[in-house]
């Protein structure tokens, strides 16, 4: 069934709605970095750029590194954006811009998407400087309110007991990664458990004017535990984006993993003094470890 040019938005010359691409443009290996200014900290290791492409929050650069097709490109911050980035970039090579209907499923393309991100660590073990691999991403927002999202039973345990012992008056959900694109991207990285926050402030316990709901709440989400199967989950930081990557992700079939620089640590109270050589760090090992 053709899809309605209200659901499917393209612009006049045929880019996708927001992130202005074109089919052509996509690479199957997708960088994404919260801020715009970043994508050129990227693709400037690219061997080359062939293709930039700016509209609002989203930056392209599409090139080679060392000889593989690549792109990097800019998402805001925020689920919210998250939502607008994985639903775009997957139609980009899932559904057919002419016809207007999905591609059949033996002909279609799975990508491999890799945040490239910063974060607060929740836990003193896990200092400034350290480089993070999520392996579960807990969702605080309300994103997955809205798709049938599927948990495994370990999944829901876990969204369940942070519900009860967290008081709160929301169910959060637990979404895990691409297993194989974190033992290559995050090679040697942590391996940790991310919150995913709807804010930076309130939602990640820091106060400046307005106090929180819940004295206590970062001190609750850093004893959290649950025991399991595989072991004993805790959490070990925030962000804004992780959780929303990895629920949509699995519902439209890519491999996605969210690597995090660790500038803050809500712990010890201390914050990166260099914080662009961190991400800069981050960024050549994820490319080395690509190709
Ligand atoms: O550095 P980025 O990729 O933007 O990621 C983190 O930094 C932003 C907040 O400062 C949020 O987007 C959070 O997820
Ligand atoms: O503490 C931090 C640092 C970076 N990004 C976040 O979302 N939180």
């Amino acid at each position: 069934m053709s899809i309605l040019s209200s659901e499917l938005i393209l612009n006049p010359d045929g880019s996708i709605y927001h992130l202005n691409l074109l089919p052509d443009h996509i690479s199957d290996t997708i960088l994404t970095v919260g801020d715009p200014a970043r994508v050129a900290q990227v693709s400037r290791h690219f061997d080359s750029v062939e293709v930039e492409i700016s509209h609002r929050e989203f930056v392209t650069h599409v090139g080679y590194y060392k000889g593989q097709r690549m792109m990097v490109m800019s998402t805001g911050m925020g689920t919210d954006n998250i939502d607008i980035v994985m639903n775009e970039l997957d139609a980009l090579v899932n559904i057919d811009f002419v016809s207007r209907t999905v591609r059949p499923e033996e002909e279609r393309i799975k990508l491999r998407i890799i945040r490239l991100g910063t974060s607060g660590s929740l836990q003193p073990d896990i200092p400034v400087g350290a480089m993070l691999a999520t392996e579960h991403a807990v969702g605080l927002d309300s994103l997955m309110q809205f798709y049938p999202l599927m948990e495994t039973g370990l999944e829901t345990e876990i969204a369940t007991a942070l519900q009860q012992q967290l008081q709160l008056p929301f169910a959060p959900y637990v979404v895990r990664g691409s297993d194989l694109l974190r033992e290559q991207a995050g090679q040697g990285m942590l391996v940790g458990n991310t919150l995913t926050c709807p804010g930076f402030y309130g939602p990640q316990g820091r106060v400046l004017r307005l106090d929180l709901r819940q004295a206590d709440y970062i001190a609750r989400l850093q004893s959290f535990a649950h025991l399991n199967a595989e072991g004993k989950f805790r959490l070990t930081n925030f962000e804004m984006e992780t959780a929303g990557y990895y629920s949509l992700g699995r519902m439209l079939g890519h491999e996605v993993v969210s690597l995090n620089a660790i500038l803050a640590n809500r712990a010890t109270g201390e914050f990166a003094e260099n914080p662009a050589a961190l991400v800069d760090e981050m960024i050549e090992r994820t490319l080395q470890r690509l190709v």
